[in-house]
């Protein structure tokens, strides 16, 4: 089966390549309404549209954070908005050589029969939407498929139909222009050991990378964002060295060379701990085809948002404390992270039990 050969294919290719910068990252800031509420919710921060601005302004702005970052995954409503000064987001991060994305999928329905595993929603008229955010400056997308480990899940259905859904998706931005970050996250929740959880995530990926060859998508012009592999939230936390050993491990054995980068969701964990466990893989002395970076949400963005509070007076304090970040995690994926770049907040756990996003 050939690989998808169209126009944007060189684009594809250049433009996957150029997010997967060593040195450089995702930050992920395409909360869809209902997550960005929780998150403003925690800081007594009204959910309306001025807030949201205020919030993403806050980080497009931040002084120096923009070249830790090679791109931005926002939220349709953020893809159109300006920062107060009446330029628009697209513009900052364009002339910080930052590539603007967009978040394509429209959110997770349960599977009827499962004990609550989903799919992903987003398929309709996606073709076009696509060719409306190329033309508003977007150069990649995202899509996120969940899959939760139980005593017999993920079931055969949630992995096929999602797989089947990543490849699906993957293709349709291709055909407009689009990279696709195909984001297959095997959830935290649960006592099972590290051990379960790179079983699942190799099967899962497995069957990922075949549902992408079938739908003839370009690999090279795609970037992976998975969970790393960790023990469940009710078992005993290990040391980043042995998450660093199984996610590196499960990861060469199902994710092709010709895929330029592979971008960490946070998933739950620390600031801290998500840069330490990056850190850690990019130390590993062994051969990764790939650059292993980040696509962080939470764990780029929490102690920035604490500092803020929605307050005017803290945007500065906040800034600093995402510049922090933006360094640390940089660091990272060039494994020369040497820890402890923000004291208390950056160490909070951000897990909360069953979340629903
Ligand atoms: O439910 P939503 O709004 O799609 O949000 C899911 C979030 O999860 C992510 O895919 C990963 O975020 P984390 O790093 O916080 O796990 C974000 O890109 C996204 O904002």
């Amino acid at each position: 089966m050939s690989a998808f050969v169209g126009k944007y294919a060189e684009e594809l290719i250049k433009n996957a390549k150029y997010i997967a910068t060593p040195g450089k990252g995702i930050l992920a800031a395409d909360e869809s309404t209902g997550t960005i509420g929780k998150r403003l919710s925690s800081i007594n921060v009204e959910n309306i549209e001025s807030n949201r601005q205020a919030l993403r302004e806050l980080l497009f702005t931040s002084p120096n954070a923009l070249s830790c970052l090679s791109g931005v995954i926002l939220f349709e409503e953020t893809l159109y908005q300006k920062t107060s000064d009446g330029k628009p987001f697209v513009e900052i991060l364009e002339e910080n050589n930052v590539i603007p994305g967009i978040k394509v999928d429209k959110g997770t329905v349960e599977i009827a029969g499962t004990n609550g595993e989903t799919t992903t929603q987003g398929f309709d008229s996606l073709g076009a939407r696509c060719q409306q955010y190329y033309k508003a400056g977007a150069r990649f997308a995202k899509w996120r498929a969940v899959l939760k480990i139980g005593p017999n899940e993920p079931s055969e259905l949630a992995i096929q139909q999602n797989a089947q859904g990543l490849a699906r998706y993957a293709i349709i931005c291709q055909e407009n222009g689009l990279v696709p970050i195909v984001e297959p996250e095997v959830l935290t929740d649960g006592p099972h050991d590290i051990k379960k959880c790179a079983a699942v995530t190799e099967t899962v990926l497995a069957a990922v990378y075949k549902a992408l060859n079938d739908h003839h998508v370009l690999l090279e012009g795609t970037l992976l964002k998975p969970n790393m592999v960790t023990p469940g939230s009710d078992s005993p936390k290990v040391a980043p060295e042995v998450i660093a050993q199984y996610t590196v491990t499960a990861l060469r054995r199902t994710v092709p060379p010709a895929v330029p980068g592979i971008v960490f969701l946070s998933g739950g964990q620390s600031e801290e701990e998500a840069t330490q466990n990056l850190d850690a893989m990019n130390k590993l002395e062994v051969l990764k085809p790939w650059t292993l970076s980040f696509s962080f949400g939470r764990a780029l963005q929490q102690s920035t948002l604490k500092t803020w509070a929605g307050k005017k007076a803290n945007v500065g304090k906040a800034q600093e404390a995402f510049l922090s970040r933006c360094k640390a995690n940089s660091e990272a994926t060039l494994g020369k992270y040497s820890g402890g770049s923000a004291g208390g907040l950056a160490s909070e756990s951000l897990f909360v039990k069953g979340y629903k996003y």
